[in-house]
């Protein structure tokens, strides 16, 4: 892919070059072999770097969560912000929400390849892969397709807290689940991307062909066509038209970018 015109404060080179990099970056505690060693013992040798605890009994009131009872949560020595300065970056999630045929996945993957080479982690939670496996079991009745994004949201949380770039594409038509993702996370770290193009050049597209399956009845409940979709209201990106134009994959993944860059994002 050509190199966007965004400015970066991080050199164009290569993730393996990064990689490497990063694990000799000086102030980032990362124990290595030798510290674990002289933790008593290396690869085999029993916990090694890993704390446990031995405690004499519960260090804090149990609670009752949903259906779980008597749970206690249990912190790690290393947090977010050690694992954001591992990596160099923010956690967020940047939630990809419009019509099927808008370009989610199309701008999900560009994002994603355009960070990687920039030397950033990141993660594609993709609708329809993810119904593959994790969301196998919903259908895309309304509670369905709430419970679709109310895992995907739970997901994405925990990919932010490992320090990575998640990025969700999910058609996610209701104002109310996406909301609820939002509420998962600290706030700055939702970036809500609007792709809002009209259904029409959505439905032109149509490279799956359901738009035509979902107009001659085949489908049911259709979003767009015969189920509803409702569009942010106050996101922190809006990808549109502009003179009657549809923005080109590369102008709509710089705006983005952007966006990471300038709200300091891409470092740690
Ligand atoms: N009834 C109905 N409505 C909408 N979409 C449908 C439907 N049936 C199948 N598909 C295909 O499923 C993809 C959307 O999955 P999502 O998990 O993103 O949907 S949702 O967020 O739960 O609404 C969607 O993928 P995209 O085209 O990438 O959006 C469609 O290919
Ligand atoms: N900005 C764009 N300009 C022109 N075509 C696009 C653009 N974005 C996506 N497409 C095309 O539109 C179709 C639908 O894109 P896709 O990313 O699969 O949408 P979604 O994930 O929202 O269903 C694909 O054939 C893709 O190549």
């Amino acid at each position: 892919m050509a190199s966007l015109s965004v400015p970066s404060t991080l050199p164009r080179v290569s993730p393996a070059v990064v990689g490497a990099a990063r694990w000799r970056r000086p102030g980032v505690r990362v124990r290595s072999r030798t510290a674990a060693a002289a933790l008593g013992g290396g690869c085999g040798a029993g916990a090694g770097g890993i704390e446990q605890h031995h405690g004499d009994g519960p260090r804090s009131p149990v609670s009752n969560i949903g259906k779980s009872t008597n749970i206690l949560w249990h912190n790690c020595p290393i947090g977010q912000s050690d694992r954001q300065q591992l990596l160099g970056q923010k956690g967020c999630v940047v939630w990809i929400t419009g019509l099927s045929g808008s370009g989610k996945s199309t701008l999900a993957c560009a994002l994603s390849r355009e960070l990687h080479y920039r030397g950033h982690l990141t993660y594609v939670l993709d609708g329809d892969n993810l119904r593959h496996g994790l969301n196998r079991d919903l259908s895309f009745k309304a509670e369905d397709r709430a419970e679709n994004i109310r895992r995907v949201g739970e997901v994405a949380k925990l990919f932010a807290d490992a320090g990575i770039i998640c990025i969700a594409s999910l058609i996610s038509p209701y104002r109310r689940d996406r909301d609820a993702c939002r509420a998962l996370l600290p706030d700055s770290k939702f970036i809500e991307v609007f792709m809002d193009f009209p259904l029409k050049i959505c439905e032109a597209r149509d490279p799956k062909g359901l738009y035509k399956l979902a107009r001659t009845g085949k489908i049911k409940g259709f979003t767009g066509i015969d189920d509803p979709y409702e569009p942010p209201v106050n996101g922190e990106i809006v990808i549109k038209m502009k003179d009657g134009e549809c923005p080109s994959p590369k102008e709509m993944t710089r705006q983005v970018l952007c966006y990471l860059e300038e709200n300091g994002y891409l470092q740690a």
